[in-house]
C-alpha cells in the first residue's frame, strides 16, 4: 500500500472479519477501494431490526431490512502492484465470514462492484486468483454519483483555495446543479453534471495526473509520485519558465492582461540556456511541471464551464491529493480566465469518487450518521460513518 500509512493503522483497528461491501475503481495509475465495516462490538449494539418504533426500520414488502451501523474505508494501492490489492481482499476473507456475518445476502458475496479500465482489463485475475466476480460499473456514472452523494452527503466535503487557505463551502443541496466535475487521473475527464444519474462527458484531455508523474519520473529520476510532489514544492519554476518579464525586459505587458511573473512559455527558458538536464535542479524541472499541468487543466475546464455557462467547477483525481501548490495553480487558472465569475472547488475524498459511486450501486445506503470526518486532507482520516441498510 502506497502513501496510505495513516489509513493503515486505521485498518489496523478496523474489524478483519466483518468487511463486507467493497467496490473498486481500477484506473490506470492507481486502484481505489472503499469497503464497508460495522466493526466488531458495534454490530451486536448498533444493528436495529426492522420494527415500527425503530426509526431506522424500514419496510420494504414481505422482506425485513436491517441497518448497520458502520464506517465507510478508504484505500488505495498502485495498478501495477494490484497483487497488494488481491492480497489485501484474499486477507480480510471478504468472500466468507465477512458477508455472512453482516447478513448481507449470500448472493453477493462473489460479486464486487467494480469501475474503471481495470474492471475490463483484470477481471480475469480476479475470477483466477480469487474467484471474485467484477460486477462492472460504467466509469462516469461512478464518478458523478460518487461527486453528487459527497457533496450532499458529507458536510464540509468541497472547499475553495484561495491565497493559502481552504475556505469550505456549504452546499445548498437545491442549488447544487448544473456543474463541471473534473477528475484529473492519469488521464482528465470533463463532466457536466445536471442531477443524479443525468451527466455528459464534455471533454478530456491525456495531459494529466499521469503525465505529470511520468514525465517527472523521466526528468528527474525520482522514485515515488510525494517524492515528485515534494520536490516541487522545494523548487522554482522561473529558471525553466519564459516569464513574459524575459520577453519584455522585465515589464508587464498590461495591454493584454499579462503581468512579468506570468508564465510566457512553460519550459520555454531551456531554449536558450546552454544547460543539459542535469544542471537543472530536479526540484525546479518539478515545479514547472507541476504549474504547467495544473495551469493548463484550470484553464480548459475554465472554457468548457464557459462553453456551457457553469459557474461552479469541482476538481477530483488522485492528481491533486491535497496539494497546496496544485490547488492554488489550478484557482489561480480559474480566477485569472473566468476573471473572477467562475471557482474552482476540490473535494476531500478527490481520489475516490468513481469508488464511491461504484459503492453506491449496491443501493445499500440508507443514511449517514456524523458523516462528517474532521477537516483535513483524506489521508489523515480516511473514515465515513454511515448507516447501510441490508435485507434478511
Ligand atoms: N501514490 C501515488 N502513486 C502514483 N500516482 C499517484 C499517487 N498519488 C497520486 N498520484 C497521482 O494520481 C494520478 C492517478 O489518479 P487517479 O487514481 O484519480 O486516476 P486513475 O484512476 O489511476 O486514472 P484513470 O482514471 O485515467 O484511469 C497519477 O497519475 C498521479 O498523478
Ligand atoms: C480514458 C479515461 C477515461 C480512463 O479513466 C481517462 O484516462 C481520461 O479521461 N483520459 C483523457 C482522454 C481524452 O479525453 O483525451
Amino acid at each position: 500500500m502506497d502513501g496510505d500509512r495513516i489509513e493503515e493503522a486505521t485498518l489496523a483497528n478496523s474489524p478483519v472479519d466483518e468487511i463486507s461491501h467493497l467496490a473498486l475503481d481500477i484506473g490506470g495509475s492507481l486502484i481505489k477501494m472503499v469497503y464497508f465495516s460495522t466493526g466488531s462490538e458495534q454490530s451486536t449494539d448498533k444493528t436495529q431490526k426492522n420494527s415500527s418504533k425503530d426509526s431506522h426500520g424500514v419496510s420494504g414488502g414481505n422482506k425485513h431490512r436491517n441497518l448497520l451501523n458502520g464506517r465507510l474505508y478508504f484505500l488505495k494501492f498502485e495498478t501495477s502492484k494490484i497483487n497488494e490489492c488481491l492480497d489485501f481482499i484474499q486477507s480480510k476473507q471478504l468472500r466468507c465470514r465477512g458477508v455472512q456475518h453482516c447478513g448481507f445476502p449470500a448472493s453477493d458475496k462473489n460479486i464486487i462492484k467494480a469501475t474503471g479500465g481495470g474492471a475490463f482489463k483484470f477481471a480475469d485475475l480476479f475470477k483466477e486468483k480469487l474467484d471474485i466476480s467484477l460486477d462492472k460499473v460504467e466509469e462516469m456514472s461512478s464518478l458523478v454519483s460518487g461527486a453528487n452523494f459527497l457533496l450532499k452527503a458529507v458536510p464540509s466535503e468541497a472547499f475553495t483555495y484561495v491565497n493559502g487557505q481552504r475556505n469550505y463551502v456549504q452546499i445548498d443541496h437545491n442549488d447544487l446543479y448544473p456543474y463541471l466535475l473534473v477528475n484529473i487521473g492519469s488521464g482528465v475527464s470533463m463532466i457536466k453534471v445536471d442531477g443524479d444519474g443525468k451527466y455528459e462527458r464534455v471533454s478530456g484531455t491525456s495531459v494529466g495526473g499521469g503525465t505529470f508523474w511520468g514525465l517527472g519520473k523521466l526528468l528527474t529520476k525520482c522514485k515515488s509520485f510525494d517524492d515528485l510532489l515534494e520536490m516541487s514544492h522545494q523548487g522554482n519554476n522561473r529558471v525553466i519558465d519564459m516569464l513574459v518579464g524575459d520577453i519584455y525586459g522585465g515589464m508587464d505587458y498590461l495591454k493584454i492582461g499579462l503581468s512579468s511573473t506570468a508564465i510566457a512559455s512553460s519550459f520555454g527558458k531551456a531554449i536558450s540556456e546552454n544547460k543539459e538536464l542535469e544542471e537543472y535542479k530536479p526540484e525546479d524541472v518539478a515545479r514547472s511541471l507541476l504549474r504547467m499541468i495544473s495551469n493548463n487543466i484550470g484553464q480548459i475546464a475554465y472554457l468548457n464551464a464557459l462553453r456551457f455557462g457553469l459557474k461552479r467547477i469541482f476538481f477530483g483525481g488522485f492528481f491533486i491529493r491535497g496539494h497546496a501548490y496544485t490547488m492554488d495553480t489550478i484557482s489561480v487558472a480559474v480566477d485569472f480566465w473566468s476573471k473572477g465569475e467562475a471557482k474552482a472547488m476540490f473535494l476531500r475524498h478527490e481520489g475516490f469518487l468513481g469508488a464511491l459511486g461504484a459503492f453506491m450501486n449496491y443501493k445499500l445506503v440508507e443514511e449517514f450518521t456524523n458523516s462528517n470526518p474532521p477537516v483535513g486532507d483524506l489521508n489523515d482520516n480516511g473514515i465515513i460513518e454511515c448507516c447501510v441498510q441490508v435485507s434478511s
